[in-house]
Protein backbone atom coordinates (compact mmCIF):
# COMPACT_ATOMS: atom_id res chain seq x y z
CA UNK A 1 0.00 0.00 0.00
CA UNK A 2 1.27 3.76 -0.51
CA UNK A 3 1.89 6.13 2.52
CA UNK A 4 -0.79 7.48 4.13
CA UNK A 5 -0.69 10.95 6.11
CA UNK A 6 -2.17 10.86 9.77
CA UNK A 7 -3.41 14.11 11.17
CA UNK A 8 -3.63 14.52 14.49
CA UNK A 9 -5.81 17.47 16.43
CA UNK A 10 -5.53 17.46 20.40
CA UNK A 11 -7.78 19.85 22.12
CA UNK A 12 -7.96 20.84 25.79
CA UNK A 13 -9.79 17.51 26.35
CA UNK A 14 -10.10 16.07 23.55
CA UNK A 15 -8.35 14.24 20.57
CA UNK A 16 -9.12 13.72 16.91
CA UNK A 17 -7.29 12.08 14.65
CA UNK A 18 -7.63 11.06 10.68
CA UNK A 19 -5.78 8.65 8.45
CA UNK A 20 -5.83 9.84 4.47
CA UNK A 21 -4.50 7.85 1.88
CA UNK A 22 -1.89 10.21 -0.95
CA UNK A 23 -4.79 10.72 -2.74
CA UNK A 24 -6.40 12.93 -0.04
CA UNK A 25 -9.17 10.27 0.52
CA UNK A 26 -10.30 9.56 4.18
CA UNK A 27 -9.78 6.20 5.46
CA UNK A 28 -9.94 6.28 8.73
CA UNK A 29 -11.21 9.01 11.92
CA UNK A 30 -11.26 8.44 15.32
CA UNK A 31 -12.38 10.53 18.24
CA UNK A 32 -10.98 10.30 22.41
CA UNK A 33 -12.97 12.62 24.42
CA UNK A 34 -12.98 13.11 28.43
CA UNK A 35 -9.15 12.73 29.00
CA UNK A 36 -7.56 13.47 31.83
CA UNK A 37 -10.89 11.94 34.23
CA UNK A 38 -11.85 8.77 35.29
CA UNK A 39 -13.76 7.61 31.88
CA UNK A 40 -12.38 8.88 29.15
CA UNK A 41 -13.32 7.18 26.08
CA UNK A 42 -12.37 6.92 22.17
CA UNK A 43 -14.67 6.01 19.09
CA UNK A 44 -13.54 5.13 15.70
CA UNK A 45 -15.93 6.58 12.63
CA UNK A 46 -18.02 3.51 11.81
CA UNK A 47 -17.32 1.20 14.63
CA UNK A 48 -19.98 0.33 17.17
CA UNK A 49 -18.22 -0.16 20.17
CA UNK A 50 -15.95 1.99 22.82
CA UNK A 51 -12.80 2.11 23.41
CA UNK A 52 -12.66 2.61 27.62
CA UNK A 53 -9.08 4.11 28.84
CA UNK A 54 -7.98 3.55 31.96
CA UNK A 55 -8.66 6.53 34.80
CA UNK A 56 -6.48 9.75 34.10
CA UNK A 57 -5.65 8.20 30.72
CA UNK A 58 -3.84 11.38 28.89
CA UNK A 59 -3.46 12.38 25.44
CA UNK A 60 -0.54 10.31 24.50
CA UNK A 61 -2.38 6.61 26.14
CA UNK A 62 -5.53 7.78 23.50
CA UNK A 63 -2.98 8.30 21.01
CA UNK A 64 -1.58 4.89 20.56
CA UNK A 65 -5.08 2.81 21.45
CA UNK A 66 -6.37 4.98 18.48
CA UNK A 67 -3.63 3.89 16.32
CA UNK A 68 -3.29 0.43 17.62
CA UNK A 69 -6.75 0.26 16.37
CA UNK A 70 -5.75 1.52 13.05
CA UNK A 71 -2.76 -0.91 12.90
CA UNK A 72 -5.45 -3.86 13.76
CA UNK A 73 -7.50 -3.34 10.95
CA UNK A 74 -5.07 -3.13 8.34
CA UNK A 75 -5.11 0.52 7.71
CA UNK A 76 -2.18 1.66 8.99
CA UNK A 77 0.45 -0.93 8.45
CA UNK A 78 3.47 0.82 7.58
CA UNK A 79 4.60 4.09 9.50
CA UNK A 80 2.49 7.23 7.88
CA UNK A 81 4.54 8.79 4.84
CA UNK A 82 3.86 12.47 6.79
CA UNK A 83 2.20 13.47 10.43
CA UNK A 84 0.31 16.28 10.50
CA UNK A 85 -0.40 18.59 13.68
CA UNK A 86 -3.06 21.63 14.61
CA UNK A 87 -0.59 23.93 16.63
CA UNK A 88 -3.50 26.45 17.68
CA UNK A 89 -0.68 29.70 18.00
CA UNK A 90 2.10 30.34 15.90
CA UNK A 91 3.24 33.74 16.67
CA UNK A 92 4.71 36.02 14.56
CA UNK A 93 7.32 33.70 13.60
CA UNK A 94 5.02 31.31 11.25
CA UNK A 95 2.76 32.33 8.06
CA UNK A 96 2.92 29.25 6.90
CA UNK A 97 3.00 25.06 8.11
CA UNK A 98 6.30 24.21 8.93
CA UNK A 99 8.13 20.72 9.05
CA UNK A 100 8.66 20.22 12.87
CA UNK A 101 12.47 20.48 14.12
CA UNK A 102 14.07 21.66 16.99
CA UNK A 103 13.90 25.05 16.23
CA UNK A 104 10.23 24.94 15.75
CA UNK A 105 9.11 23.24 18.66
CA UNK A 106 10.97 26.00 20.85
CA UNK A 107 8.92 28.34 18.84
CA UNK A 108 5.68 26.38 19.75
CA UNK A 109 6.97 26.28 23.64
CA UNK A 110 7.42 30.56 22.99
CA UNK A 111 3.94 30.47 22.11
CA UNK A 112 2.63 28.19 24.88
CA UNK A 113 1.36 31.21 27.44
CA UNK A 114 -0.43 32.95 25.13
CA UNK A 115 -2.25 29.26 24.44
CA UNK A 116 -2.55 27.77 27.55
CA UNK A 117 -5.45 25.53 26.65
CA UNK A 118 -4.07 24.15 23.08
CA UNK A 119 -0.39 24.88 22.95
CA UNK A 120 0.90 22.41 25.57
CA UNK A 121 -1.40 19.61 24.67
CA UNK A 122 -0.50 20.04 20.75
CA UNK A 123 2.81 19.85 21.88
CA UNK A 124 2.05 16.14 23.85
CA UNK A 125 0.55 15.30 20.43
CA UNK A 126 3.87 15.89 18.67
CA UNK A 127 5.96 14.12 21.42
CA UNK A 128 3.41 11.27 21.26
CA UNK A 129 3.36 10.63 17.80
CA UNK A 130 7.48 10.89 17.40
CA UNK A 131 7.99 8.22 19.77
CA UNK A 132 5.07 6.41 17.68
CA UNK A 133 6.81 6.54 14.62
CA UNK A 134 10.12 8.14 14.84
CA UNK A 135 11.08 8.40 11.26
CA UNK A 136 8.53 10.24 9.75
CA UNK A 137 8.36 13.83 8.89
CA UNK A 138 5.59 15.88 11.18
CA UNK A 139 4.25 18.99 10.20
CA UNK A 140 2.53 21.89 11.93
CA UNK A 141 -0.15 23.71 10.69
CA UNK A 142 -1.07 26.91 13.00
CA UNK A 143 -4.59 28.68 13.56
CA UNK A 144 -2.28 31.43 13.36
CA UNK A 145 -0.83 31.32 10.00
CA UNK A 146 -3.72 31.92 7.87
CA UNK A 147 -4.19 36.16 10.18
CA UNK A 148 -0.72 36.70 9.30
CA UNK A 149 -1.94 39.22 6.43
CA UNK A 150 -3.85 40.91 8.86
CA UNK A 151 -3.29 44.72 8.53
CA UNK A 152 -2.08 46.74 11.36
CA UNK A 153 -4.82 48.81 12.23
CA UNK A 154 -6.62 45.57 13.07
CA UNK A 155 -4.19 43.37 15.07
CA UNK A 156 -2.75 46.15 17.42
CA UNK A 157 -4.44 47.27 20.51
CA UNK A 158 -4.58 50.54 21.68
CA UNK A 159 -2.25 50.27 24.34
CA UNK A 160 1.24 51.30 24.72
CA UNK A 161 3.26 50.58 21.53
CA UNK A 162 6.01 48.92 23.99
CA UNK A 163 3.83 45.65 24.91
CA UNK A 164 3.25 45.05 20.98
CA UNK A 165 7.51 45.19 20.72
CA UNK A 166 8.33 43.82 23.87
CA UNK A 167 5.87 40.83 24.65
CA UNK A 168 4.37 40.35 21.37
CA UNK A 169 0.73 41.81 22.56
CA UNK A 170 -1.42 42.13 19.25
CA UNK A 171 -4.47 40.07 17.97
CA UNK A 172 -3.17 37.11 16.41
CA UNK A 173 -7.01 35.27 15.25
CA UNK A 174 -7.12 31.49 15.17
CA UNK A 175 -8.90 28.68 13.58
CA UNK A 176 -7.16 29.95 10.41
CA UNK A 177 -7.17 26.62 8.48
CA UNK A 178 -11.23 26.64 8.93
CA UNK A 179 -11.29 30.09 7.67
CA UNK A 180 -8.91 29.51 4.62
CA UNK A 181 -11.16 26.21 3.63
CA UNK A 182 -13.92 28.69 3.72
CA UNK A 183 -12.65 30.80 1.63
CA UNK A 184 -11.62 28.51 -0.69
CA UNK A 185 -15.00 26.39 -0.55
CA UNK A 186 -17.00 30.09 -1.39
CA UNK A 187 -14.98 30.90 -4.37
CA UNK A 188 -15.92 26.99 -5.55
CA UNK A 189 -19.88 27.00 -4.61
CA UNK A 190 -19.76 31.33 -6.44
CA UNK A 191 -17.73 29.82 -9.15
CA UNK A 192 -14.81 32.16 -8.18
CA UNK A 193 -11.20 32.33 -7.65
CA UNK A 194 -10.18 32.66 -4.11
CA UNK A 195 -8.38 36.14 -4.80
CA UNK A 196 -11.58 37.43 -6.24
CA UNK A 197 -13.61 36.66 -3.48
CA UNK A 198 -14.65 38.24 -0.29
CA UNK A 199 -16.36 36.93 2.75
CA UNK A 200 -17.46 36.74 6.66
CA UNK A 201 -16.41 33.60 7.61
CA UNK A 202 -18.08 32.17 11.03
CA UNK A 203 -16.42 29.43 12.49
CA UNK A 204 -18.97 28.51 15.65
CA UNK A 205 -17.55 24.96 17.35
CA UNK A 206 -16.61 24.77 20.57
CA UNK A 207 -13.98 28.04 20.29
CA UNK A 208 -15.95 30.78 18.29
CA UNK A 209 -14.13 33.03 16.07
CA UNK A 210 -15.54 34.86 12.86
CA UNK A 211 -13.01 36.69 10.31
CA UNK A 212 -13.51 39.30 7.51
CA UNK A 213 -11.34 37.78 4.27
CA UNK A 214 -10.97 40.26 1.98
CA UNK A 215 -10.05 38.84 -1.78
CA UNK A 216 -8.79 35.72 -0.28
CA UNK A 217 -6.57 37.72 2.83
CA UNK A 218 -7.99 37.41 6.37
CA UNK A 219 -8.49 41.10 6.82
CA UNK A 220 -10.03 41.14 10.38
CA UNK A 221 -10.80 38.80 12.97
CA UNK A 222 -13.00 38.32 16.76
CA UNK A 223 -10.12 36.19 18.25
CA UNK A 224 -7.08 38.03 19.55
CA UNK A 225 -3.76 37.67 21.35
CA UNK A 226 -5.67 34.51 22.70
CA UNK A 227 -8.34 32.52 21.88
CA UNK A 228 -10.73 33.96 24.12
CA UNK A 229 -11.64 37.41 22.81
CA UNK A 230 -14.48 37.79 20.38
CA UNK A 231 -17.80 35.56 19.93
CA UNK A 232 -19.32 33.82 23.11
CA UNK A 233 -18.16 30.33 22.83
CA UNK A 234 -18.91 27.20 24.69
CA UNK A 235 -17.16 27.56 27.99
CA UNK A 236 -15.18 30.94 27.17
CA UNK A 237 -17.03 34.28 27.47
CA UNK A 238 -15.08 36.00 24.40
CA UNK A 239 -15.35 39.79 24.99
CA UNK A 240 -16.03 41.39 28.55
CA UNK A 241 -15.10 44.98 29.82
CA UNK A 242 -11.22 44.44 30.37
CA UNK A 243 -11.91 46.80 33.69
CA UNK A 244 -13.72 43.81 35.29
CA UNK A 245 -10.33 41.85 36.00
CA UNK A 246 -9.49 44.84 38.70
CA UNK A 247 -12.86 44.80 39.75
CA UNK A 248 -12.73 40.61 40.37
CA UNK A 249 -9.00 41.72 41.87
CA UNK A 250 -10.69 43.83 44.56
CA UNK A 251 -12.70 40.83 45.10
CA UNK A 252 -10.39 38.92 46.27
CA UNK A 253 -10.35 36.51 42.75
CA UNK A 254 -6.37 35.99 41.78
CA UNK A 255 -5.65 35.94 38.19
CA UNK A 256 -5.38 31.98 38.05
CA UNK A 257 -9.49 31.65 38.98
CA UNK A 258 -9.78 34.91 36.85
CA UNK A 259 -8.17 32.97 33.75
CA UNK A 260 -10.18 29.54 34.76
CA UNK A 261 -13.83 31.76 35.46
CA UNK A 262 -13.36 33.52 31.59
CA UNK A 263 -12.10 29.98 30.08
CA UNK A 264 -14.02 27.15 31.51
CA UNK A 265 -16.69 28.45 33.26
CA UNK A 266 -18.37 31.10 31.43
CA UNK A 267 -19.71 31.18 27.62
CA UNK A 268 -23.18 28.99 27.14
CA UNK A 269 -22.14 27.20 29.86
CA UNK A 270 -21.75 29.97 31.90
CA UNK A 271 -24.86 31.79 31.46
CA UNK A 272 -26.92 28.77 31.13
CA UNK A 273 -25.84 27.15 34.61
CA UNK A 274 -26.45 23.74 32.61
CA UNK A 275 -24.10 23.12 29.64
CA UNK A 276 -21.81 24.38 26.92
CA UNK A 277 -23.35 21.68 24.19
CA UNK A 278 -25.66 24.18 22.02
CA UNK A 279 -27.75 21.39 20.89
CA UNK A 280 -28.84 20.54 24.54
CA UNK A 281 -29.58 24.13 25.04
CA UNK A 282 -32.08 24.13 22.33
CA UNK A 283 -33.80 21.47 23.97
CA UNK A 284 -33.90 22.99 27.58
CA UNK A 285 -35.30 26.07 26.22
CA UNK A 286 -37.73 24.17 24.44
CA UNK A 287 -38.78 22.94 27.45
CA UNK A 288 -38.53 26.59 29.09
CA UNK A 289 -35.60 27.14 30.78
CA UNK A 290 -35.02 30.76 30.91
CA UNK A 291 -31.21 30.53 31.50
CA UNK A 292 -30.93 28.26 28.66
CA UNK A 293 -33.10 30.81 26.09
CA UNK A 294 -30.84 33.74 28.05
CA UNK A 295 -27.38 31.86 26.35
CA UNK A 296 -28.59 31.65 23.12
CA UNK A 297 -30.17 35.39 22.62
CA UNK A 298 -26.69 36.32 24.35
CA UNK A 299 -24.28 34.15 21.72
CA UNK A 300 -27.08 35.36 18.65
CA UNK A 301 -26.27 38.84 19.46
CA UNK A 302 -22.92 39.16 19.76
CA UNK A 303 -22.34 37.08 16.99
CA UNK A 304 -24.80 39.49 14.65
CA UNK A 305 -22.65 42.73 16.36
CA UNK A 306 -19.78 41.07 15.07
CA UNK A 307 -21.01 40.23 11.63
CA UNK A 308 -21.45 43.82 11.53
CA UNK A 309 -18.17 44.94 12.85
CA UNK A 310 -16.66 42.92 9.94
CA UNK A 311 -18.72 44.79 7.37
CA UNK A 312 -15.84 47.80 8.17
CA UNK A 313 -13.21 45.75 6.45
CA UNK A 314 -14.85 44.91 3.60
CA UNK A 315 -15.90 46.43 0.36
CA UNK A 316 -17.81 43.67 -1.53
CA UNK A 317 -19.33 40.72 0.18
CA UNK A 318 -19.49 37.79 -1.49
CA UNK A 319 -21.06 35.32 0.80
CA UNK A 320 -21.95 35.01 5.27
CA UNK A 321 -20.14 31.78 5.68
CA UNK A 322 -21.85 29.49 8.66
CA UNK A 323 -19.21 26.85 9.76
CA UNK A 324 -18.40 24.20 12.59
CA UNK A 325 -20.77 21.96 14.90
CA UNK A 326 -23.09 24.95 15.51
CA UNK A 327 -23.18 26.86 12.41
CA UNK A 328 -23.46 23.94 10.63
CA UNK A 329 -26.42 22.39 12.35
CA UNK A 330 -28.16 24.80 14.00
CA UNK A 331 -30.85 26.43 12.04
CA UNK A 332 -32.11 28.05 14.77
CA UNK A 333 -28.92 29.83 15.51
CA UNK A 334 -28.44 31.34 11.89
CA UNK A 335 -32.14 32.34 11.86
CA UNK A 336 -32.01 34.37 15.38
CA UNK A 337 -28.42 35.85 13.98
CA UNK A 338 -29.93 37.11 10.79
CA UNK A 339 -33.12 38.50 12.58
CA UNK A 340 -30.53 41.44 13.92
CA UNK A 341 -29.52 41.69 10.75
CA UNK A 342 -32.46 43.00 8.55
CA UNK A 343 -30.90 46.63 7.94
CA UNK A 344 -27.98 45.31 6.39
CA UNK A 345 -30.31 43.92 4.04
CA UNK A 346 -29.54 39.77 5.55
CA UNK A 347 -32.91 37.57 4.83
CA UNK A 348 -33.14 33.79 5.44
CA UNK A 349 -35.13 31.47 3.27
CA UNK A 350 -36.71 29.19 6.26
CA UNK A 351 -37.16 26.25 4.35
CA UNK A 352 -33.41 26.18 3.23
CA UNK A 353 -32.12 26.78 6.41
CA UNK A 354 -33.33 24.15 7.63
CA UNK A 355 -32.98 21.52 4.46
CA UNK A 356 -29.51 23.37 3.38
CA UNK A 357 -26.76 20.87 1.90
CA UNK A 358 -29.32 18.78 0.09
CA UNK A 359 -31.12 21.37 -2.17
CA UNK A 360 -28.87 23.98 -2.74
CA UNK A 361 -25.05 23.81 -2.62
CA UNK A 362 -24.87 25.20 0.97
CA UNK A 363 -27.65 28.62 0.33
CA UNK A 364 -29.88 29.38 2.23
CA UNK A 365 -30.63 33.27 1.56
CA UNK A 366 -33.78 34.61 0.58
CA UNK A 367 -34.80 35.45 -2.71
CA UNK A 368 -34.95 38.99 -1.64
CA UNK A 369 -31.71 38.96 0.33
CA UNK A 370 -28.80 41.79 -0.38
CA UNK A 371 -26.31 39.16 0.66
CA UNK A 372 -25.77 35.33 -0.28
CA UNK A 373 -25.23 33.26 3.31
CA UNK A 374 -23.96 29.52 2.86
CA UNK A 375 -23.32 27.18 5.35
CA UNK A 376 -20.20 25.43 4.46
CA UNK A 377 -19.01 22.17 6.45
CA UNK A 378 -15.46 22.96 7.86
CA UNK A 379 -12.62 20.10 7.31
CA UNK A 380 -9.45 21.32 9.36
CA UNK A 381 -7.98 17.50 9.01
CA UNK A 382 -8.34 17.70 5.09
CA UNK A 383 -6.32 20.83 5.03
CA UNK A 384 -3.83 19.70 7.65
CA UNK A 385 -3.29 16.67 5.46
CA UNK A 386 -2.66 18.62 2.40
CA UNK A 387 -0.24 21.16 4.04
CA UNK A 388 1.40 17.94 5.58
CA UNK A 389 2.02 16.08 2.65
CA UNK A 390 3.04 19.06 0.78
CA UNK A 391 5.75 20.21 3.37
CA UNK A 392 6.81 16.69 4.14
CA UNK A 393 7.42 16.28 0.32
CA UNK A 394 8.04 19.27 -0.92
CA UNK A 395 7.94 18.76 -4.97
CA UNK A 396 4.78 17.04 -5.30
CA UNK A 397 1.76 18.67 -4.83
CA UNK A 398 -1.05 17.69 -2.16
N1 LIG B 1 -27.81 19.61 15.55
C1 LIG B 1 -27.18 20.51 16.31
N2 LIG B 1 -27.86 21.61 16.76
C2 LIG B 1 -27.24 22.54 17.51
N3 LIG B 1 -25.95 22.48 17.88
C3 LIG B 1 -25.24 21.42 17.44
C4 LIG B 1 -25.80 20.39 16.64
N4 LIG B 1 -24.82 19.48 16.38
C5 LIG B 1 -23.70 19.91 17.00
N5 LIG B 1 -23.93 21.09 17.63
C6 LIG B 1 -23.04 21.87 18.49
O1 LIG B 1 -21.76 22.05 17.92
C7 LIG B 1 -20.83 22.31 19.01
C8 LIG B 1 -19.57 21.53 18.80
O2 LIG B 1 -19.00 21.96 17.60
P1 LIG B 1 -17.71 21.23 16.97
O3 LIG B 1 -17.32 22.03 15.78
O4 LIG B 1 -17.99 19.79 16.77
O5 LIG B 1 -16.68 21.40 18.16
P2 LIG B 1 -15.12 21.42 18.22
O6 LIG B 1 -14.75 22.88 18.28
O7 LIG B 1 -14.79 20.68 19.45
O8 LIG B 1 -14.62 20.78 16.93
C9 LIG B 1 -21.57 21.92 20.29
O9 LIG B 1 -22.03 23.08 20.95
C10 LIG B 1 -22.75 21.12 19.76
O10 LIG B 1 -23.86 21.14 20.61
C1 LIG C 1 -8.51 28.16 18.91
C2 LIG C 1 -9.71 27.45 19.40
O1 LIG C 1 -10.58 28.03 20.01
O2 LIG C 1 -9.82 26.15 19.10
P1 LIG C 1 -11.01 25.16 19.49
O3 LIG C 1 -12.23 25.66 18.80
O4 LIG C 1 -10.56 23.83 18.97
O5 LIG C 1 -11.14 25.20 20.99
MG1 LIG D 1 -13.13 23.12 16.55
Amino acid sequence: MEGTILVVNCGSSSLKIALFDEQLNKLASGLAERLGTDDGFATVKGRAERIELAAGADHQDALNALVAVLQDSGLLDAAPAAIGHRVVHGGETFRAAALINEDVLDAIKDCASLAPLHNPVNLTGIEATTALFPSTPQVAVFDTAFHQTLPRKAYLYAVPLQLYKDWGVRRYGFHGTSHQFMANEAARILGKTPATTSIISAHLGNGCSITAIRDGNSVDTSMGLTPLEGLVMGTRSGDVDPGLFDFLAQKGVDSREVHRLLNNDSGLLGLSGQTNDMRSLCELADHGHEPSQTAIDVFCFRLARYIGAMMASLNRLDALVFTGGIGENSSLVREKTLAHLSLFGFTIDDELNNHHGSISDGHIEGADSRFRVLVIPTNEELVIAREALASARPGIPG
